[in-house]
């Protein structure tokens, strides 16, 4: 399993370069993407998020586990205007969930694990974490798009969080 980055990390706002390399390396980072996010659990997890900063994301929206889509080099071609709110957690910000809004549909276009070309057109779950994944890889963590108040609140909340499990690991 790897490490996930906790918020407010500054490695979570490193800016992630394309993938140009497709070989075994590459897809061993995949699979053990895609084991911490089924472990953690999640629907989504970029690599930025285990401290990997290329253009790589790992996601799984079906309710069963089995369908593990992968993105890399991804883009959106098209968003809609309409826009969804959506209660939004982050496995680098655990046990916070707030609404965020964002367009409800999107037309993707990405490479496989292959770098074979690809385009998704999603809506519901699928286009909301595709939309909080691509954040990641540029540095974005999802409460940003919270008030400086609440912000503030979760990073002093992550921040003694971090410094009890240290204290915790002492003793
Ligand atoms: O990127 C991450 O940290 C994983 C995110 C992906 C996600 C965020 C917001 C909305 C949908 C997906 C989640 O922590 S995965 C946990 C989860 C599961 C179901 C619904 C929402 C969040
Ligand atoms: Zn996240």
């Amino acid at each position: 399993l790897l490490n996930i980055l906790r918020y407010p990390d500054a490695r979570l706002h490193k800016i992630a370069k394309p993938v140009t390399v497709f070989d075994t390396r590459l897809k061993k980072l995949i699979a053990d993407m895609a084991e911490t996010m089924y472990d953690a659990p999640g629907v989504g997890l970029a690599a930025s998020q285990v401290d990997v900063h290329e253009q790589l994301v790992v996601i799984d929206t079906s309710d069963t586990g089995t369908d593990l889509r992968v993105f890399i080099n991804p883009e959106i071609l098209w968003a809609s205007e309409e826009k969804q709110i959506y209660d939004e957690g982050c496995l680098s910000v655990p046990g916070v969930y707030d609404g965020v809004e964002r367009p409800a549909r999107v037309k993707v276009r990405a490479l496989d694990a292959d770098g074979k070309p690809f385009e998704v057109d999603a809506d519901g779950l699928l286009a909301v974490c595709i939309q909080h994944e691509m954040d990641h890889l540029q540095g974005k963590v999802f409460v940003e798009y919270l008030s400086p108040l609440k912000r503030n609140r979760i990073k002093a909340k992550m921040l003694k969080e971090e410094r009890e499990q240290k204290r915790d690991k002492q003793y």
